[in-house]
């Protein structure tokens, strides 16, 4: 087999100079029955980025075991929350694709704007070639999990390497790693929260429920909880919230190991009896809705939470394609174009 892909020959050499921004997701299936989620799940849960044990071991549990049993009980949620264009998290992504290839058409920075899911479609390897027949050579990556974390971050960047690593001809790359006390991010949580509580009043604790992960990752060094508590810290601080005004959770929590604590569904169970029955939650660590927020939130949290005798549950939507947002993306990324 060869070293290198066909790739290099199919452009030209003077038909470069262009560059382009690359905003990766996590990916999603490609319909909500089994047989998708199943193809999915098997791409996204054999990463060893994504679950860090023994690969022997884990190809066992996951082919014996979780690929038999989960995709049916997932494909039923994701048909909970399907849209007419398709998955949340790939519709919105495509608008944030197209909203800030806007942006910056309207700037002086002249770049197009190209989406890939790290998982599934479109995927990383096909967009980074579309992008180099272009005669795009310099890449602005902008995975959008705004605190680095290395199953979804790093992960991402494997995925380019692996393909960059087929060509002749690497592109200039810059790739940003967080943005996780970005003040643009900081100040888009912000007015999202605070338009929400002028709209429906400020309730009794706001909830920031971010992705989990394996607590044992934090003692290995993976930074992501520190970034949380960080993004946490500022977006109260510009908020004016008192201690008793808010929480910290983890939500999302896969397997029988101890995740980050605390979690967001034991958390918004007990709210009620300590006499908290309004709360807002909102999760920082999703830059679109998607399963995570609309069905385990949106859907399970409240049902928990109404079950041990909450009123009032809001969930203020992710920031999506909110102009503040797409601005942020775009502040990133002009610097590097
Ligand atoms: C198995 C371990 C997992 C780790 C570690 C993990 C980290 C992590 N994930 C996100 C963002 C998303 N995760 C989503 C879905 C999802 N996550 C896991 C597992 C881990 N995630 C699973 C098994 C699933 C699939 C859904 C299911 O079957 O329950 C999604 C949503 C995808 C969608 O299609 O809507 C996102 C987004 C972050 C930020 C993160 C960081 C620590
Ligand atoms: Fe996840
Ligand atoms: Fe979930």
């Amino acid at each position: 087999m060869a070293r290198f892909s066909g790739l290099d020959k199919e452009t030209g050499h003077s038909a470069r100079g262009k560059s382009g921004v690359l905003l990766v997701n996590l990916g999603t299936p490609d319909e909500p029955t089994a047989p998708a989620v199943r193809r999915y799940l098997a791409e996204f849960l054999a990463d060893p980025r994504v679950v860090e044990i023994p690969k022997l071991v884990w190809m066992i549990i996951l082919h014996g075991i979780i690929l038999r049993v989960r995709p049916a009980k997932s494909a039923a949620l994701y048909k909970e929350i399907w849209t007419d264009e398709g998955s949340p998290l790939l519709a919105i992504s495509e608008q944030q694709r197209s909203k800030l290839s806007e942006v910056l058409a309207e700037s002086d920075k002249e770049a197009s704007v190209h989406l890939a899911m790290r998982y599934g479609n479109p995927s990383v390897a096909s967009t980074l070639q579309a992008m180099h027949k272009q005669g795009i050579d310099n890449i602005v990556v902008l995975p959008l999990y705004p605190q680095y974390a290395a199953p979804t971050t790093a992960s991402a960047f494997d995925s380019i390497a692996k393909e960059l690593c087929q060509w002749r001809y690497i592109p200039a790359l810059h790739f940003i790693n967080t943005y996780h006390d970005n003040p643009d991010f900081i100040s888009a949580l912000a007015n999202s929260i605070e338009q929400d509580f002028a709209k429906n009043g400020k309730p009794q604790k706001l909830v920031l429920s971010y992705h989990g992960m394996p607590e044992r990752n934090l003692h290995l060094g993976d930074p992501y909880y520190c970034f949380c508590m960080k993004t946490s810290r500022l977006l109260v601080e510009k908020l004016g919230l008192q201690e008793e005004d808010y929480i910290t959770t983890f939500q999302s929590r896969f397997g029988k190991a101890k995740w980050l604590q605390p979690y967001t569904d034991a958390t918004v169970e007990s709210l009620p009896a300590q006499g908290v029955t309004d709360i807002a939650v909102i999760c920082p660590a999703f830059s679109a809705d998607c399963l995570e927020t609309l069905e385990e939130i949106q859907g399970e949290n409240r049902h928990i939470f109404e079950g041990a005798g909450g009123k009032d549950f809001r969930y203020i939507a992710a920031l999506n394609d909110n102009d503040d947002h797409i601005q942020m993306m775009a502040n990133l990324v002009k610097p590097y174009l």
